[in-house]
């Protein structure tokens, strides 16, 4: 028992911890932006004019602030690739956390919708009471021009008003464009409303430069509580109308002493100043960084690759050998292939299959032709379909839709490496990412911290093993015995590995270390070597959990 609860802390703790904390700065900062305007002395009048939707707005308004900071920040894949490869910048553990990175963004996009829904409804509330508890007494602290004046006109003739608006319709369309299905089924609609960011970012930025909300700025000379002289009653706003609690009941002592003003002269009147915008401090490094990252990016992807050669291999699958002038790349990283002839702006992350090394500039990706944008890519690549190999030197190029590379961006499959033993699982053609360990592992596997590999591959149809046979026979020869095939005829199984008998063998064979479990696939496969890893724990071995994706 206690050894999975180890297994579960070292395959769930990481990130949990993290959300926990991310949940408790939320809460915190809810927390302390709403006492400050229940209670804070200096929001006294305008508390009093608004009530409850002041600090419930400003409240949301700060959660906002950081979640619209956080949001890009596991979108800048170039950063998030250095920093899995800069290993004494990072602990493993850390780097895991990497593996979440969109799960991250997605979880700050949905804050920022919630939010704002909450945010929108509480300035419709102030809206209101700016109308009904027009101050005679204090006409800075008004946003209304008369008492009962139409809400509606704060919100469709004042920039707040309008950049809010829009705001929320472009975060509409974003999110709700969002979605899987859609995503897979046209990434384009995706992509052209996702890139609406930057105008979303833009009416932020715009959003807060209203100045409607005002705070008191000379405390010393008039403290709220204050006796005018001029006036009988403290009463500065139509307690009928207003939201705001009877003043005595919200200032105790402990808060400001505020029943002692009651009986002190205001030495002038209450003056009020715009609020400081936070906002521009929060949004302003995360967006030049992305930005910069996108720029980088743009920079770096806008010269084509040059295609040296393209295989046609059985189960739909092709195989693409590029070159490009100082591209590097790490065994495991993804990299985005966008074919303008294809699409002006869809593009498809594919792990490389082989990395390009010293004496070998070329890398290659094996593509599996499943929906429109692949099938497109494959009519264009190969014009003869019925060419099976097509292999032509880099001088006698035909020529080939002109190709364009974004990347190389990190993948968990890049830690392989790091563990002395891993078990590599892949279903189908998410074999491709250990394809290109395996090559690695062909060359110098000395350096590197592991010194056992467990591969198991499952595939629906036999002649899928064909995409990386001659890769796969080499290995066992360079490592083992046995004639060009043969050798994987002798590893060759029919049927469903037994994946939990499989743990339990690994585990007996390598007594108090840490595996590190690695699987890309189908969902219900990964499913279920998380739940295995999480569970068996014989032997004092223990599973870590890494899960493929394209973070
Ligand atoms: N870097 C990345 O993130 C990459 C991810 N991928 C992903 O990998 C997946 C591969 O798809 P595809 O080639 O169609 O794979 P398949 O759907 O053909 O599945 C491959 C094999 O895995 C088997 N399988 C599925 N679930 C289990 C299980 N729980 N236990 C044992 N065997 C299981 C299937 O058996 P059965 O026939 O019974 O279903 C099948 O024989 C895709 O979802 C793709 O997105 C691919 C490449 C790279
Ligand atoms: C204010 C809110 C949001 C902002 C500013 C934002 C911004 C971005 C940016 C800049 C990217 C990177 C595009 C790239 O470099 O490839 C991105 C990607 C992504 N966003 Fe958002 N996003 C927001 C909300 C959401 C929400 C709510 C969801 C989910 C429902 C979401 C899902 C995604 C996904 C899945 C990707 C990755 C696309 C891919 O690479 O496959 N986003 N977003």
């Amino acid at each position: 028992m206690a050894l999975s609860c180890r297994s579960w802390l070292s395959n769930e703790g990481g990130k949990h911890l993290f959300l926990l904390f991310w949940l408790s700065v939320n809460v915190l900062l809810f927390w302390k932006t709403f006492r400050l305007y229940y209670y804070g002395t200096q929001y006294y009048y305008l508390h009093r004019m608004l009530g409850l939707g002041l600090c419930i707005s400003r409240a949301s308004a700060s959660v906002l602030n950081m979640n619209c900071s956080l949001v890009l920040l596991p979108m800048c894949r170039t950063l998030l690739a250095f920093l899995r490869g800069s290993k004494k910048v990072m602990s493993r553990k850390a780097r895991r956390l990497l593996d979440k990175s969109k799960t991250f963004h997605v979880t700050c996009g949905f804050t920022i919708c919630l939010f704002s829904v909450v945010h929108v409804a509480a300035h419709m509330v102030n809206a209101l009471n700016f109308s009904l508890c027009y101050s005679e007494d204090f006409p800075a602290l008004n946003v209304a021009h008369y008492r009962d004046e139409d809400p509606r006109r704060f919100l469709f003739t004042t920039l707040p008003g309008v950049t809010g608006f829009f705001m929320v319709l472009v975060l509409f369309l974003m999110c709700t464009s969002s979605s899987y299905s859609l995503r897979f089924s046209n990434f384009d609609v995706f992509w052209y409303t996702h890139n609406l960011f930057i105008v979303f970012y833009i009416l932020l930025l715009l959003h807060v430069t209203g100045g409607m909300l005002k705070y008191q700025a000379n405390l010393d000379q008039h403290l709220p509580g204050c006796i005018n002289p001029n006036k009988t009653s403290i009463d500065h706003f139509p307690m009928s109308k207003c939201p705001a609690e009877p003043f005595l009941e919200v200032y105790t002592e402990s808060e400001s002493g505020m029943e002692n003003n009651s009986k002190k002269i205001c030495n002038e009147a209450p003056k009020f100043q715009s609020n400081l915008q936070e906002t521009w401090f929060w949004v302003t490094g995360p967006l030049c960084l992305y930005c910069a990252e996108r720029l980088y990016r743009y920079i770096r992807s806008n010269k084509p690759v040059t295609i040296v050669s393209v295989n046609s291999h059985p189960c739909d699958v092709i195989e693409l050998r590029m070159v490009k002038e100082n591209f590097r790349a790490r065994p495991g990283q993804y990299i985005v292939l966008h074919c303008p002839s294809v699409s002006t702006f869809e593009s498809h992350p594919f792990t490389l299959t082989t990395s390009p090394t010293e004496n070998r500039g070329t890398f290659g990706i094996h593509i599996r032709v499943l929906g429109d944008w692949t099938e497109r890519f494959r009519e264009l690549l190969l014009l003869d379909p019925n060419l099976d190999t097509e292999i032509l030197p880099i001088l006698q190029q035909r020529t080939y839709p002109k190709l364009y590379i974004d990347g190389p961006f990190g993948s968990p499959s890049e830690e392989v490496f790091n563990y002395e033993v891993s078990l590599c699982v892949a279903g189908g053609i998410g074999v491709t990412p250990f394809a290109s360990v395996l090559n690695t592992l062909l060359n110098d596997w000395k350096q590197y911290k592991l010194r056992r590999l467990y591969f198991i591959w499952i595939c629906k149809e036999i002649q899928s093993f064909f995409w990386f046979a001659d890769l796969l026979c080499i290995l066992h020869d360079k490592h083992l015995s046995g004639e060009k095939y043969q050798a994987l005829n002798s590893r060759l199984i029919i049927g469903k590995p037994r994946l939990k008998l499989l743990f339990g063998e690994i585990a007996k064979c390598n007594r108090q270390k840490c595996v590190g479990v690695f699987c890309c696939g189908p969902n219900k496969l990964s499913k279920e070597l998380h739940k295995l890893s999480n569970k068996i724990c014989s032997h004092g071995t223990q599973f870590e959990y890494n899960k493929e994706s394209f973070s």
